[in-house]
């Protein structure tokens, strides 16, 4: 499955529009959103982001909402996804009363914006009611929000999740009073008896599961809480049903993509995770600081990556037009020939920690070692281990993973080609895997 769209941080410095139309920036360090739609909503839309619950069928003592992988609890990956929108106005999320303090750090440390919190209740409508409440109402140090022509109810545990379906359910429920995804069945429906036998299955192809994202017009879903049973409240899961079992109000159904899912089990955090890390691993860029045998080495491993699947781009440095690549970039490679000096590694890693890149994603940085065969001295032909790890510690506090690779040119073909193939292998498995166990080691290629 892939993920289209996991959403970027970006550099808070505004760049000139002109020159990246498709990328706009929040003013807000380290946020950037995606390319949007380019699409217009006018009227207001405000989220409710449910996130009441207590996970257990994940069997983790902690609530699936907030366990983190890649160092980010998974409700910031879903709200992220709603503050890139920029035709989104607020979002409600609706915690447990004992983790309000948990949702309220959370969105401090990653500087999320729009963002309130209300508490939820003991069930998932009750939780979803309260923020629809909540929304009429203005916010404790927040400014008045209009109240929302069109609400729109996402599960907080269903991080994957586009503009461009958003704009469909915002439009269709402005429209038709209510807006649900759908999805096809993956296994048949079947009635059972109370002695657990078969009574009857259900003709596949007529049926659809329902999903997240819903969209509401604000009155429909407010008055479809307002007039619903104790029984909806306590044992119901769709509120699509009670639009129309209470407004009359008969949902469009719009089939969305497969990143719908839902976060249920422990088994959806590894594969949430596994989706973020391949999204973040699709490319990198290789700096050679112009150095004629970098730039060789750099040509090498381009085409040597080919065969692993990393978009590589090779550039001399990070200055002038080539600073956008702080802009969009996970993973930097930078190449040093015949020095052990660091200097050019704690200049990326200081215009990355500047540009708040790592705030939301970890950025990957690997210093390749290179010894060239014309290099007399000893000096240059040896990295400094320790050097890297001191490095490499203050680094990662930024959530930045800076790795080493030491590669020594060979004057048999073969054994260069070996080696450069080695370089490639060993780049894209720390991009791709984006460990922390190896930070700071200087793997030999
Ligand atoms: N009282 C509740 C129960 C659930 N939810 C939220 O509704 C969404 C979908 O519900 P579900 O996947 O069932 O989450 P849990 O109820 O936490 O899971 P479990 O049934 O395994 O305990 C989740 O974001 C969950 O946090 C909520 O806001 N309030
Ligand atoms: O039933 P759960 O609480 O696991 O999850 C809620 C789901 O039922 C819900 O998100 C969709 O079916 C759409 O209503």
């Amino acid at each position: 499955m892939e993920v289209n769209d996991i959403n970027m941080q970006s550099d808070n410095c505004e760049p000139d529009r002109a020159a990246h139309p498709g990328i706009f920036l929040c003013r807000e360090a380290g946020k950037s959103d995606h390319q949007p739609s380019g699409r217009c909503v006018d009227f207001p839309v405000s989220v409710v982001l449910p996130a009441g619950g207590s996970g257990e069928r994940t069997g983790l003592q902690t609530p699936k909402q907030f366990c983190s992988f890649l160092g980010r609890p998974l409700i910031s990956y879903t709200i992220q996804a709603f503050e890139r929108v920029l035709w989104i106005q607020s979002i409600m999320v609706v915690v447990a009363k004992e983790n309000m303090d948990l949702m309220t750090d959370i969105i401090q440390r990653f500087q999320h914006r729009k963002v309130r919190v209300v508490p939820g209740g003991s069930t998932r409508h009750r939780s979803i009611c309260n923020g629809v409440l909540a929304l009429g109402e203005e916010g404790e140090g927040t400014s008045a929000v209009e109240r929302p022509k069109v609400v729109i109810i996402h599960d907080a545990v269903r991080p994957f999740v586009e503009e461009d379906f958003l704009y469909k359910i915002a439009m269709a429920a402005k429209e038709q009073g209510a807006a649900g995804a759908i999805r096809p069945l993956v296994s048949t429906v079947i009635a059972t008896t109370s002695e657990g036998y078969l009574d009857h299955s259900l003709e596949r192809a007529k049926y659809r599961a329902s999903e997240m994202p819903q969209g509401f017009t604000y009155d429909v879903i407010c008055q479809a809480y307002q007039r619903c049973s104790e029984s909806d409240f306590e044992f119901g899961t769709e509120c699509l049903h009670l639009a129309l079992q209470y407004c009359g109000t008969n949902a469009k159904l719009i089939e969305g993509p497969p990143t719908l899912w839902k976060v249920t089990y422990k088994r959806d955090l590894a594969a949430a995770e596994s989706i973020v890390k391949e999204t973040l691993s699709r490319s990198a860029c290789i700096i050679t600081g112009g150095s004629t045998q970098a730039v060789t080495l750099a040509d090498a491993l381009q085409k040597a990556v080919g065969a692993l699947d990393v978009e590589l781009d090779v550039i001399p440095d990070l200055m002038g037009d080539n600073a956008r690549y702080l802009l969009k970039e996970w993973n930097f490679i930078q190449v040093s020939v015949n020095t052990s000096c660091l200097s050019e590694v704690e200049a990326m890693l200081g215009a990355l920690e500047a540009a708040n890149r790592a705030l939301l994603h970890p950025l990957v940085v690997i210093w390749v070692h290179f010894s060239s065969m014309d290099e007399l001295s000893v000096s240059g032909r040896v990295a400094e281990p320790a050097a890297i790890m001191d490095l490499a510690s203050t680094a990662k506090l930024r959530n930045i993973l800076l790795y080493g690779i030491q590669l020594h040119q060979s004057k048999e073909a073969e054994r260069w080609e070996r080696s450069v193939l080695r370089v490639a292998e060993i780049a894209s498995a720390l991009i791709r895997d984006r460990s922390p166990a190896l930070v700071g080691q200087l793997l030999q290629a």
